[in-house]
């Protein structure tokens, strides 16, 4: 069994992640984590926070030597900004004084459209969106990337699975359908401003952040996480929540802003023909293939072994700086929310925390099905399964 738990705020001092259940003999320094981080904060369209803050991480337990250890892996990832936020954040009681007239601690009592702002007002009784708007932020999926780091390198060093995502929607404009990259194509999408692998559409979606940041506004999209080397079996059709398609829905929802999830063709296939919808299966002396992958490699809640393929749908950001109308608690007027700065957008950095999301589940459905307290054990049971593989 593995489980995974993140706390801390945006402007806390730091956050912290644990991950319960990895195998011993897992690879993973501090710089490969650092390295993760880095490529979440990437990506054009980001706010002004991305380019001062730092995530300084420091690995608190569960690795030695640059290797897992088989206990629960603590990473903490701080806050370069922390000294500024001290007093407003403090865990510990501040005297009135010190934080009177203090900018960063006005109360925002102009809820923010999109925003968990006025909701979580509502249901936890606070009166302004501070202690909010800390925790819903997405800042959190900084604490997930690093654990996510911890669970892509599971999967690569024990299936030899590797994990990747590339942006395929932006602001309405679509990558043409036969842009699939590789796992050889990872720097390639990294290097791309908004990690898209189609370099016309990437330039269209540069402009189109440009266009939307003159305009005052904010973006969404669609991004695509990729599994490739996965073993057919993993998951299982005999209960919902042992589903793979349902895990991977659920972790993928669970990120902030995410608002759909579609497994291989998903919505697109709703309109077709069965004759056209489904992937026609072959017979061949290495085994058994498919002629196509439009069910995104998972039916009946397992893997087929083709590659994974799912999609998220991410809104706008709701922070728009041309601000929309809201209800000032305070007063009982109307209002516009409150904006200090945003992303234009985060689709390319939503991706990467995809990226993680996917690797714990994968990581969390392999040691179901192949168990192991060491990565090599995992590596030997997963050979021993599908060296007896009834059909190949
Ligand atoms: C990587 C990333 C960055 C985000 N940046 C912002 C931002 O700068 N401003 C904002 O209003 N929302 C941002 N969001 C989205 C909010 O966190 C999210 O909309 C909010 O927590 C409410 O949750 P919901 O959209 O799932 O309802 C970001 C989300 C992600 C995944
Ligand atoms: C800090 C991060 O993302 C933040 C997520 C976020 C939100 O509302 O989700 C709002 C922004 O923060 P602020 O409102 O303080 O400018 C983003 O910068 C991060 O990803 O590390």
């Amino acid at each position: 069994m593995m489980r995974w738990l993140t706390a801390g705020e945006s402007h806390g001092p730091s956050l912290v992640a644990i991950l319960e259940g990895v195998p011993a003999g897992v690879g993973v320094t501090t710089d490969d984590l650092a390295a993760a981080l880095r490529r979440r904060r990437a990506g054009y369209g980001r706010g002004a926070r991305m380019k001062f803050e730092q995530d300084q991480v420091t690995v608190v337990g569960g690795v030695r030597h640059g290797v897992t250890l088989g206990g629960p892996v603590a990473i903490q990832v701080a806050n370069s900004e922390w000294p500024k936020w001290e007093r407003v954040m403090s865990p510990d009681p501040v005297p009135e004084e010190e934080l009177d007239g203090l900018a960063r601690n006005a109360p925002l009592t102009r809820p923010r459209p999109g925003h968990a702002d006025l909701v979580g007002m509502q249901k936890f009784g606070h009166e302004e969106a501070r202690p909010v708007l800390e925790r819903a932020s997405a800042r959190e999926t900084a604490a997930r990337v690093a654990i996510g780091e911890v669970a892509r390198r599971f999967c690569r060093q024990a299936l030899g699975v590797e994990i990747l995502s590339h942006l395929v929607s932006m602001g309405g404009i679509d990558v043409p359908d036969d842009t699939l990259p590789g796992p050889e194509d990872l720097d390639r999408v990294d290097a791309d401003p908004v990690r898209c692998f189609d370099p016309d559409t990437s330039a269209r979606m540069v402009a189109e952040v440009d266009d939307t940041k003159k305009a005052g506004d904010t973006l969404g999209g669609v991004v695509e996480v990729l599994a490739y080397g996965l073993p057919p079996g993993m998951g299982s059709h005999v209960h919902w929540d042992r589903r793979l398609d349902s895990r991977l829905a659920g972790a993928l929802m669970g990120i902030q802003a995410i608002k759909g999830v579609e497994l291989g063709d998903g919505f697109r296939t709703a309109a077709r023909r069965g004759s056209a919808a489904h992937d026609e299966i072959d017979p061949g002396d290495g085994g058994v293939s498919r002629r196509t992958n439009r069910a995104g490699g998972v039916e009946g809640g397992m893997t087929t072994g083709e590659p994974l393929r799912v999609r998220a749908a991410m809104k706008p950001i709701a922070t728009v700086p041309r601000a929309l109308d809201t209800v000032d608690v305070s007063s009982g007027e109307s209002a516009q929310a409150h904006h200090q700065r945003s992303d234009v957008t985060a689709v390319p950095a939503a991706g990467v925390v995809a990226e993680s999301m996917v690797a714990l589940v994968l990581a969390e459905t392999a040691l179901e099905k192949f168990g192991g307290d060491s990565v090599t054990e995992t590596s030997r049971n997963l050979r021993g399964y599908l060296d007896g593989l009834a059909i190949e």
